[in-house]
């Protein structure tokens, strides 16, 4: 399972392997030996320049300073402060340091082909302003290539935002589990390449800290996926009921290809009845029924899940019909429209939540809903999950997924091109997809935040919304492969 640490977890592990016997001392020289194996991993021997700050960072600089200094490279290395101010760990390494210890500054970097960032790490705490920040300045201005180690400093570990300034790196080394700051923007494109090096602290601490905030990768749901079996009926595959706009109905249309192909035995587009001839024609796997039936057919409980929102129009109709459906405790997908509708009393949304359900904004619809909310993605997407009761995808180039129970995904991929028109109706049609075929709603929702972002990766350039439930098949078909011997699974 790809964990990811709190700061503060990191600091409980680190605190906990020393009191079990294995020294800091020891901690920071494997840090540092895990730096010096991604440089010489990637660079050739070259001109050095080691930026040290005034804690264990600092620390860890010292002893990647002495490492390629022992091998020969040509090392200058900067300490931000004085020697004597420096304590523990970090001290220590100062003293094997025989080199000169510089002022830090800006001339450190004129002529360096390759710069070690050791400013800052997990115990960034403020801004980083004066003559740091023009240190910064110089290092992201150069064509040094650049190697931070634990963060990017100016990086917060768990926001992943920037602090007054911050280094952009080649490559991020960090130790024993990657921090929230990797993942969550802008901190995941300051870091360059990302690697987590293992130092020594034993994954039954790790373990024993309950993580509960994870890479979202095929192992924290490839377990759960309900794949049909010999004897597999349509009506074992469940039957979504999607609400379909009147005007708008190319919203729903992607949505509901996208729950079919997401795996959904059954789907029926509720709408208008000037409007299901389209939804007919355009889908002949698709029934289609009057919207006013909606209410009579939620009393069949065959009919086990809804989405409503995309094209659904904000207003009381929407705000009825998601109540209705949320009171029936059927699995339901909220998005657009049916979240838009709740803005001005969101608490009527909230009371109504029964059944597992899925909300997903963007950050427009997030603000309206819990407008007093703020602080980094995973802590406001965490909040919105234990308010509301549902799970929240708060979606983004970084989508968070949160559960009511504190778990938090994150959505690691490169896919730009999911940015068009109708790519948000498709997520939505893939999680109620997953969830009517039974899978538990954290990891359904997880497990179609991973395909919509491999989809518009895999794809590329040229990308439309209507490419992406095409594309479910393949990465549907590598994973029911990788299933048969788990281990193999892509990640
Ligand atoms: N045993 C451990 O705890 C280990 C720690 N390691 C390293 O230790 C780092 C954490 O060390 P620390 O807790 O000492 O934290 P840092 O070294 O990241 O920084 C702490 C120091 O920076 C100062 N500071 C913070 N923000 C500032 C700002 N904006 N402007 C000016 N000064 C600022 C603080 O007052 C403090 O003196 C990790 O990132 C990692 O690199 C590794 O050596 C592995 C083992
Ligand atoms: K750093």
């Amino acid at each position: 399972m790809s964990e990811i640490l709190t700061i503060a977890q990191m600091y409980e592990a680190d605190k906990q392997t020393i009191a079990n016997g294995l020294p800091g001392e020891v901690l920071m020289e494997n840090a540092g030996h895990a730096v010096v194996d991604a440089i010489l991993a990637r660079f050739q021997p070259c001109s050095v320049s080691v930026l040290c700050g005034p804690g264990n960072n600092g620390g860890d600089g010292f002893v990647v300073a002495r490492l390629l200094r022992a091998r020969g490279w040509n090392v200058r290395l900067g300490l931000m402060g004085e020697v004597a101010g420096l304590g523990g760990d970090a001290a220590l390494n100062a003293r094997k340091w025989t080199g000169a210890t510089e002022r830090l500054s800006a001339a450190l970097i004129v002529g360096a082909e390759l710069v070690v960032d050791c400013i800052f790490g997990a115990g960034l705490a403020r801004d980083i302003e004066g003559d740091i920040a023009d240190i910064v300045h110089a290092v992201n201005d150069s064509s040094a290539k650049v190697v931070a180690v634990d963060m990017p400093s100016g990086v917060d570990g768990m926001s992943g935002q920037v602090r007054g300034v911050a280094i952009d790196a080649d490559v991020t080394v960090t130790f024993c589990r990657a921090k929230p700051g990797h993942y969550l923007l802008p901190g995941r494109a300051l870091c360059g390449e990302r690697v987590v090096a293992d130092i020594g602290i034993p994954d039954a601490i790790v373990a024993a800290l309950k993580p509960d905030i994870y890479l979202n990768t095929p192992r924290l749901w490839a377990d759960h996926i309900v794949w049909p079996g010999l004897a597999g009926h349509k009506y074992h595959r469940g039957h979504v009921l999607a609400l379909g706009g009147a005007q708008t109905t190319g919203a729903m249309r992607l949505a509901a290809r996208a729950a079919r192909r997401a795996g959904a035995g059954l789907l029926t587009v509720l709408a208008d009845p000037a409007a299901l001839p389209l939804y007919a024609q355009d889908m002949p796997g698709v029934m289609v029924a009057p919207i006013a039936r909606f209410e009579d057919m939620m009393q069949d409980c065959r009919h086990n899940g809804v989405i409503i929102g995309p094209g659904a129009g904000i207003g009381d109709d929407t705000r009825r019909r998601v109540v209705h459906a949320l009171h029936c405790a059927r699995a339901c997908v909220l998005d657009a429209d049916a979240l838009t509708s709740f803005a001005e009393d969101p608490s009527t949304l909230f009371f109504a939540v029964q059944g597992p359900t899925v909300m997903t904004p963007h950050e427009g619809e997030f603000s309206r809903l819990f407008a007093d909310m703020d602080g980094d993605k995973v802590t406001r997407a965490r909040a919105a999950a234990r308010r509301s009761g549902a799970i929240i995808v708060l979606k983004g180039a970084d989508t968070v997924v949160a559960a009511p129970d504190g778990r938090v995904a994150i959505n690691d991929i490169f896919a730009p091109w999911l940015a068009t028109a109708g790519s948000g109706d498709v997520l939505a049609g893939i999680i109620i997809g997953l969830l009517v075929q039974g899978m538990p709603a954290f990891e359904a929702t997880s497990m179609a935040v991973w395909l919509h972002g491999q989809a518009g990766h895999k794809f590329g350039p040229g990308l439309i919304a209507e490419d992406i439930p095409e594309a479910l098949p393949a990465l549907l078909s590598d994973l029911w492969r990788a299933g048969v011997a788990p281990d193999s699974s892509p990640h």
